[in-house]
């Protein structure tokens, strides 16, 4: 469905000296700087798949997604969405393809929102009878009757990205990209989000690829992460392996009496850590890696060192995996050893 070969995207910035000077210097003779902002990346997604795309801030994701919607044009490499260059073919590829970019919206702010969907219908050309059997879904899946007749500038943010995500499937895409679909909302409206679009998934089997900072998002949605680091992939595999890869840290909470900063037993050391305590938290945090030691080995050491009055294992979070993978840059030979 989607093939990414060796795509690199380069932006030039002008570069300023700083002050008047430089604003009038810079009128007669600009300088440029050259950001790689994507350093060849390679990906294939079969149709169906839905793929967390993530990487920390800056990482080249949302030049990336610009460059499969064909908002942008590579610098270099080359990109087939569903047999269509994008960049080549922006309007054909319009029509596969749904969006939700983060803030932005593609509804018309001053009309009410049923109005935006006919506009839609017509753009698209979606037949009548499966426009009404597709807006029949999704007003129950996401709650929308009570929106419909409201123009977009009046809706609370939550309810926005409800509208905006019926939006992008409106016209049953094979593919949706959907660059921070629940950023800013509350709990509620996430989860209602997360389950609108594995029942799209399930429905129509389209294709999706979510940009986000939540691990939440990417733990119920995604079966399959790409992570980027500085424009290059660092990691491409199932969630599952690389919870398998780097899971086997584990989190011992322990509540004790009368301890302010315990040191760690002697049979501990080397094979965990104290962590350093959070404000305001009477709990020992232990870490421990279970290819060391065991949890009930690190319990038992604890409890005869300290009066242990209570204990909480802590699950390995998504985020800290991540964030691990972040922090070391996850050399190449390991990626390719036990990822392809
Ligand atoms: N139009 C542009 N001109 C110059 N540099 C840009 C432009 N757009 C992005 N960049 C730079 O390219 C790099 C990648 O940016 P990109 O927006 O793709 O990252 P991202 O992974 O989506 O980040 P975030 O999570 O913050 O949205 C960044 O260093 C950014 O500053």
């Amino acid at each position: 469905m989607i093939h990414v070969h060796n795509i690199k995207k380069e932006y030039k910035i002008a570069k300023r000296d700083p002050g008047l000077r430089g604003a009038v210097k810079s009128l007669f003779y600009r300088k440029f700087e050259t950001k790689h902002a994507v350093k060849g990346i390679d990906f294939h997604i079969e149709p169906g798949e839905m793929v967390g795309y993530i990487g920390a801030n800056g990482a080249g994701k949302s030049t990336t997604i610009k460059m499969l919607t064909g908002i942008l044009t590579p610098s270099s490499g080359s990109i087939s969405v569903n047999s269509i260059v994008p960049y080549e073919n922006r309007q054909k590829n319009a029509k596969n393809i749904g969006a939700v970019f983060g803030q932005r919206t593609q509804l018309f702010w001053d009309i009410p929102v049923r109005e935006s969907y006919d506009l839609l219908k017509h753009i698209y050309e979606v037949p009548e009878q499966q426009f009404n059997e597709t807006m029949k879904t999704f007003t129950e899946v996401l709650n929308l009757e009570p929106l419909l007749a409201i123009p977009v500038r009046q809706l609370s943010l939550g309810q926005k990205m409800r509208c905006e995500l019926a939006a992008a499937f409106l016209h049953r895409p094979k593919v949706v990209y959907l660059d921070e679909p629940t950023i800013g909302l509350d709990v509620a409206v996430k989860i209602k989000i997360r389950e609108f679009i594995k029942e799209m998934n399930r429905l129509y089997g389209t294709t999706v690829i979510l940009t986000t900072h939540d691990m939440q998002d990417i733990e119920e949605i995604c079966s399959r992460i790409i992570i980027i680091d500085e424009g290059s992939v660092i990691y491409d595999g199932s969630l599952q392996a690389i919870k398998e890869q780097f899971g086997h840290k584990r989190i011992i909470h322990f509540e004790m009496d009368n301890i302010t900063s315990p040191l760690l037993p002697p049979a501990l050391e080397g094979k965990a850590e104290i962590l350093p305590a959070e404000e305001e938290s009477e709990k020992v945090s232990v870490s421990f890696s279970s290819r060391d030691i065991s949890g009930a080995e690190v319990i038992s050491e604890m409890m005869k060192a300290y009066n242990v009055t209570d204990l909480t294992i802590a699950d390995p979070k998504i985020e800290s995996i991540v964030e691990e993978i972040y922090g070391r840059g996850m050399v190449q030979e390991e990626k390719h050893a036990e990822i392809h």
